[in-house]
């Protein structure tokens, strides 16, 4: 595995993804797809008991039997998640030949992407990766993570994109809605989010609106100022 991979965010909503094998390892990268948006096919004589209430659910399609070329077809990313390495393989050449990209768990040499360890909270994604060397270490990393960055990030930015969209509405200036949209990152907003979500959204909104004025009457007193 090369170490100048390049972080991608996809977008997997309506992209076809099939998982060939269905280990544990292979229900972990369901849930990541999942989580994806991706419309997920598991192709595995046996599932977990998760993968198989993923598909009781409707969460999944599942097909219950070997592997066969032709269900890579119309897919848009493929992985090869199975114990046997020569599964594995002859779902690498068939995603290859396809042009498709392709995870063989077992063969980071095989992969054209890898999937990272992520610590999620709504529309923020924290993904970390060690290009192959040590999982453990992202996980662990991920671990530590998910402490310092709890629920209440979440919360934080469904108010920022609310904030946002008002400053933008409300506000011509490209300096000053960049200068609010930066002062609103501060951790006393992120505590407050934590404590009292509702309350946070009241001061966040009182804090926009009195700045774009106090903004407005500055200027409207540098104009007088001009023309006087
Ligand atoms: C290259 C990569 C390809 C890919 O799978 O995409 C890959 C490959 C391999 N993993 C192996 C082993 C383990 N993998 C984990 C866990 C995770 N592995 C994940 C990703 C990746 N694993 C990609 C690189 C990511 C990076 O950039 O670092 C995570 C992050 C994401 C996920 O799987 O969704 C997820 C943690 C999720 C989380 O909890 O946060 C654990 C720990 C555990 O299970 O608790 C172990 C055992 C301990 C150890 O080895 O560290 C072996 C094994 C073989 C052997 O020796 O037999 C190979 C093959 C090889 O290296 O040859
Ligand atoms: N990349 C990663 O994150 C990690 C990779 N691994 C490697 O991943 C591989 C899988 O590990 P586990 O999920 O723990 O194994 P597992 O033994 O739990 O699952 C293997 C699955 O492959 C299925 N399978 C076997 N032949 C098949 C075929 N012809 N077509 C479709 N499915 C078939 C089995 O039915 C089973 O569901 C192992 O080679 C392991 O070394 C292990 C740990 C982490």
């Amino acid at each position: 595995m090369t170490q100048h991979l390049y972080p991608m965010m996809i977008d997997l909503t309506g992209r076809r993804c099939l998982v060939v094998g269905g280990g544990t390892v292979a229900e972990r990268k369901v849930a990541s797809l999942l989580a994806g948006g991706g419309d997920v096919v598991v192709v595995s004589p046996s599932l977990t008991s998760g993968l198989m209430d993923r598909f009781r659910a409707g969460e999944i399609e599942c097909r219950l039997r070997p592997y066969r070329r032709e269900d890579g077809e119309g897919c848009f990313l493929v992985i090869a998640a199975t114990d046997k390495e020569a599964v594995n393989r002859q779902v690498y050449e068939d995603a290859r030949a396809r042009g498709q990209w392709i995870n063989v768990v077992d063969r980071p040499d095989l992969c054209n992407f890898i999937v990272p360890s992520a610590v999620r909270r709504g529309r923020l994604t924290i993904a970390v990766s060690t290009a192959g060397a040590s999982p453990s270490l992202a996980k662990e990393i991920r671990m530590r993570l998910e402490t310092e960055y709890g629920p209440e990030y979440e919360v934080f930015l469904d108010l920022l994109v609310e904030m946002r969209k008002r400053i933008q509405s409300k506000v011509d200036d490209t300096r000053l809605r960049y200068r609010l949209m930066g002062e609103l990152v501060q951790e006393e907003w992120i505590r407050l989010c934590r404590e009292d979500p509702e309350r946070a959204r009241r001061r966040m909104e009182e804090w926009v609106d009195r700045n774009i004025l106090e903004e407005m009457a500055v200027a409207a007193d540098s104009a007088a100022g001009i023309s006087g």
